[in-house]
């Protein structure tokens, strides 16, 4: 049977395993030999793009040629993905170049979409990266999170990737997440970094907090993400990560803190309270989310491919 072409009566909400089939029979059919059996997928967030540049013999599909993939439409997510060998060991990789966010109008299911078509692919590995807001003030911008848990505000407010039928062919109806990001990779990360001889504390472990979007917290919404646990905030990656542990794949979340995120109580026009009045703390933008993410850059690029030269079995 020839690959399927791209074809919009694909519908995403589909849960089908033909679904995930055909766009995984698509790239593997356009894909050689030494690349169409990815061992490691990595997301690529906000700014993060580069990453992909350092890899070898490298293969692109736009995402919209993909069967079943949706577009990228963040200024910063540039929409492929992009296959090649990584590091020293030459491991063959996906990388995608630009994520789907729930903001963008993309249900979660679309977003996670990828996922598991690298499952079926063959990867066993998810490195997800993605640009944060440091709620908690022992991050600074340039830190790089290595996420040891999450908060999901949407899921935990009905909004779960895996809602609806489960597809058992992928994992069971009730995964756990208490251990979804593996230990041994976040060991591997900063062994990463003491060989880059990274300034120490460059790398920190952290509470990545999901939230919807598009707009950046307020100041009390953002206290309450601090008062609840979270370290660092984010608009994406835990979707990807609850699908890629339902299916077995390990995950590693690195998360390149961009910004400090407004916390204090603000100006206060009450003359009562004028004692209590604080720093102004800037307004965050996407813009300064892409120039720490351009800044930081090579760094991440260094990091993922020690990493993955660090990991024993690939
Ligand atoms: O998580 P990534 O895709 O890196 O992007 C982060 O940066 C954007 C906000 O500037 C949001 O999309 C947020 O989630
Ligand atoms: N929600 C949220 N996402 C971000 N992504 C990068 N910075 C931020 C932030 O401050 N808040």
């Amino acid at each position: 049977m020839p690959p399927p072409t791209h074809d919009q009566t694909y519908n995403t909400e589909d849960v089908s395993i033909a679904v995930f089939t055909a766009a995984a029979n698509y790239l593997r059919a356009r894909l050689p030999s030494e690349l169409n059996s990815p061992k490691v997928a990595i997301i690529c967030g906000s700014g993060l793009g580069q990453l992909a540049d350092t890899i070898e013999n490298k293969v692109e599909f736009a995402y919209e040629d993909i069967p079943g993939f949706v577009s990228s439409t963040v200024p910063g997510h540039l929409g492929k993905l992009a296959f090649g060998l990584i590091g020293d060991k030459r491991i063959p990789t996906v990388f995608m170049v630009g994520r789907f966010h729930f903001y963008e109008g993309h249900t979660l299911k679309q977003i996670t979409f990828p996922v598991r078509v690298f499952k079926m692919l063959g990867v066993e590995i998810l490195i997800v990266t993605g640009a944060t807001g440091a709620l908690s003030r022992e991050f600074k911008v340039g830190m790089i999170g290595v996420t040891t848990d999450h908060i999901s505000l949407p899921g935990l407010a009905g909004n779960n990737p895996l809602f609806g039928p489960n597809v058992s062919a992928f994992g069971p109806r009730f995964p756990p997440m208490s251990n979804a990001y593996d230990y041994d990779l976040r060991v591997i990360a900063f062994k990463a970094a003491d060989y880059l001889r990274f300034p120490t504390g460059t790398l920190k472990e952290a509470i990545y907090t999901f939230v919807g979007g598009p707009s950046f917290e307020t100041r009390a919404e953002a206290r309450y993400l601090s008062l609840i646990g979270g370290d660092l905030v984010g608009m994406s990656t835990v979707p990807e990560v609850i699908v890629a542990r339902h299916c077995g794949i390990k995950v590693l979340g690195l998360t390149l803190v961009s910004n400090m995120v407004a916390i204090g109580k603000g100006k206060c026009a009450d003359p009562a309270e004028q004692d209590l009045n604080g720093i102004e703390e800037p307004l965050v933008n996407h813009e300064e989310v892409l120039q720490t993410g351009k800044e930081r850059a090579l760094d991440m690029q260094k990091l993922v491919k020690t990493i993955i030269d660090l990991i024993p079995s690939t």
